[in-house]
């Protein structure tokens, strides 16, 4: 996949079939979307994500605000289904006041756009004028065919990433992964911690997500981990371990069960399978332990041989 990123002079010469948006997650709500696309990359089109690269708000105090996604998930998730080329588009003062007509214009010609994929509720240019009535008006004149789908739902709710965002932020895991239509995971590169879960018999992987990422509530989890192409089963804390006197960063720390190995500088993908109880501050890191060796048993016989069988 070619990953164009930081320019708003985005050039594909092949016929392209192309799907606009914000694709916060990737979900299932954008499923038909997809499916759309790969038929038409079926017919030789080049596949084609363009979405909008807006800087993270700056209060991330509401969930609302918090992404399911960071840009470079997405982009690992968008290489994984197949697409070609995946354009994050500057949002620039430029392209913010651009009306959508030209917005439009500019798209299909540097693009070489044959076809447009996009949800009803696309919108695009100055004033978010740009719909999908609008992608429909231009298709004789600009020679593409505009392929306008519908959101799948799930109990009669439009899957959204607002919806899917309700659901991690209450800590159902289970559910958010029927609508994600994956494990909801946090990546990212293993750090140092403070270097007390080997003293304890039970090391963590650290991972720092940042802080536009959403995370579920504090407390510890059943997991399953990616590092270089192996997968494992394993129990995730996050949160700031309040046992531990200072002040600890936000982390997302996970034990893998029957390993052990430097990880450190490693890429890491936590999935997050399901909610297990909350974070507690323990009198010490005694009956911490106590706590964790339970935990432990719990996920070991949830999992059971669930990675190995993958
Ligand atoms: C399964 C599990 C449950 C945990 N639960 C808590 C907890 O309830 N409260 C807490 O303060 N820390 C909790 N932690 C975090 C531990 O404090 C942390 O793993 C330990 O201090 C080692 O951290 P280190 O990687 O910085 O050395 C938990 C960790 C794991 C793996
Ligand atoms: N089974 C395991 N699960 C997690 N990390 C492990 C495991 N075995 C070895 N490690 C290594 O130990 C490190 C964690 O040890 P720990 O004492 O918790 O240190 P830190 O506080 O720096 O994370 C990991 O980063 C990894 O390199």
């Amino acid at each position: 996949m070619e990953y164009i990123k930081g320019r708003l002079d985005f050039h594909v010469a092949e016929p392209t079939v192309l799907s606009i948006g914000k694709f916060d997650g990737l979900h299932r709500g954008h499923e038909l979307l997809m499916d759309y696309v790969f038929q038409k990359k079926k017919e030789g089109m080049k596949a084609v994500i363009f979405t909008f690269d807006v800087p993270p708000k700056k209060s991330l105090e509401q969930d609302a605000a918090r992404v399911l996604t960071t840009n470079e998930e997405k982009m690992h998730l968008f290489e994984q289904i197949g697409i070609d080329y995946l354009i994050e588009c500057p949002f620039t003062e430029e392209i913010m006041h651009m009306p959508a007509e030209e917005f439009l214009k500019k798209i299909v010609e540097q693009l070489s756009i044959r076809c447009i994929v996009a949800g009803t509720d696309c919108s695009f240019g100055y004033q978010r004028r740009g719909d999908y009535r609008m992608l429909q008006k231009y298709a004789p004149e600009y020679h593409y065919e505009a392929q306008i789908v519908d959101k799948m739902q799930y109990e009669g709710r439009d899957i959204s990433s607002t919806f899917i965002r309700e659901e991690i932020a209450a800590g159902n895991m289970e559910k958010a992964e029927l609508l994600l239509g994956y494990a909801y995971f946090v990546q990212g590169t293993v750090v140092h911690g403070n270097q007390i879960g080997r003293t304890i018999g039970i090391p963590t992987i650290n991972l720092l997500p940042p802080q536009e990422k959403l995370l579920p509530p504090f407390g510890v989890y059943a997991a399953r981990v990616e590092i270089d192409g192996k997968r494992y089963n394993g129990i995730t804390n996050i949160g700031c371990k309040p046992t531990i006197a200072g002040d600890n960063p936000v982390g997302v720390e996970t034990n893998l069960f029957d390993f052990y190995g430097d990880l450190y500088g490693k890429h890491a993908k936590v999935s997050l399978l399901k909610w297990v109880r909350e974070e507690q501050k323990f009198q010490n890191v005694s009956e911490l332990k106590v706590q964790m060796e339970k935990d432990i048993a719990f996920c070991r016989s949830f999992l059971g041989d669930s990675a190995a069988s993958e």
